[in-house]
């Protein structure tokens, strides 16, 4: 019998209907890697969070379609990873499943549905190149959880973060490089990640950091002698001072020199709201009320066969290595 490989990828998740919102928003908000609260006073604080914001987000869905694309987009590539896989040939039989961290489906119900495949080793991969403590470390701690639950006993390995994978690099260079083909003035990219507040980082979070290595080994493979590049942070929800400079302040100040902005998203993997509402709609719209020239949104990765490649051979190398 051929050995059976589960490997589970993690995302944030989105609501699938204006009712799953509010839900979704109070998922995240109890979340103690967001809000740093002890109980009962996290659970007030997320209701009353979650309460305020639900109008703005509901608007924010109603803008496509009113509903997050989150998920169907990480089943097209939960579906090529497992064909990407089976085409190393590693003689194993596998299966991709989905784990969203803030609405369905949660590591519980995958959990689950991972117990019921019966894996002989199991790969957990985040869709998240950077690690964070709000992301990746969020997930993987509700995915232990989960997982002793469900009885789960089959050595688990896990890979942490890929900043600088050769397939994710080659992937946004490419969709870079044809962005930039489209535009004739002056022209910056702007690598906008989304954003974390500053305590978080001062805390000792290594997304900054990681996010920057990123843009660096990007601009690199692009190859495009004296290419204009600058790293910006996005999404920022509440008064709090959060990780700069700002995509706001970096499309205003664009505008200001006369300078044309690709804007590539160098921290999300699949477009949600905050690539198709957020760049496309709120900022472009920015852009243009504050005169910057040309605005050209990269694509996320999605699917492209580059990066689907690249987090197989993360899968297959980190099987290669002992379980922890
Ligand atoms: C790198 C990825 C992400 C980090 C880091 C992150 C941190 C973070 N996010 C919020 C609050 C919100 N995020 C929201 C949406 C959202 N966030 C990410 C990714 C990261 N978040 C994604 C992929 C999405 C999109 C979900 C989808 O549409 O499918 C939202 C909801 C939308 C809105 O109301 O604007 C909130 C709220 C905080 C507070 C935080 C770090 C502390
Ligand atoms: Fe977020
Ligand atoms: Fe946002």
């Amino acid at each position: 019998m051929t050995r059976k490989l589960a490997v589970v990828l993690f995302n944030l998740g989105g609501p699938d209907s204006a009712a799953a919102v509010k839900p979704f928003l109070f998922n995240l908000f109890s979340d103690p890697a967001i809000i740093r609260l002890p109980q009962p006073l996290r659970w007030l604080v997320a209701k009353l969070i979650a309460g305020r914001r639900t109008k703005t987000a509901i608007e924010i869905y109603n803008r496509i379609g009113g509903r997050s694309p989150i998920l169907p987009l990480t089943q097209d590539q939960a579906c090529a990873l497992e064909q990407a896989i089976e085409g190393l040939g590693l003689g194993v039989t596998v299966k991709t499943f989905i784990a969203m961290r803030y609405w369905h489906p949660r590591a519980a119900e995958t959990a689950a549905a991972v117990a019921a495949f019966a894996p002989d080793d199991i790969v957990l991969l985040p869709l998240y190149p950077q690690f964070s403590t709000t992301t990746t470390q969020s997930s993987l701690q509700e995915w232990h959880l989960a997982a002793a639950k469900a009885g789960i006993a089959a050595p688990t390995r896990v890979i942490e973060s890929y900043p600088t994978d050769q397939g994710l690099i080659q992937a946004q260079a490419l969709l870079l490089g044809k962005a930039l083909d489209e535009v004739r003035s002056p022209v910056r990219v702007l690598f906008s990640a989304h954003g974390l507040p500053q305590k978080v980082i001062d805390a000792g979070d290594p997304y900054q950091r990681q996010v920057q290595q990123t843009a660096e080994a990007v601009a690199r493979a692009v190859s495009r002698p004296g290419l204009d590049w600058v790293v910006s942070y996005q999404s920022r929800v509440g008064p709090m001072e959060w990780i700069k400079p700002y995509t706001e302040a970096e499309i205003r100040r664009a505008g200001s020199e006369g300078i044309a902005l690709v804007v590539l998203p160098i921290a999300f993997v699949s477009e949600h709201s905050e690539t198709l509402v957020e760049l496309d709609i709120e900022y472009r719209h920015l852009a243009e009320t504050c005169g910057v020239p040309a605005y050209i949104r990269v694509p996320a990765v999605g699917t492209e066969p580059a990066f689907i490649a690249g987090l197989a051979r993360l899968v297959e190398t980190r099987l290669a290595t002992p379980a922890e």
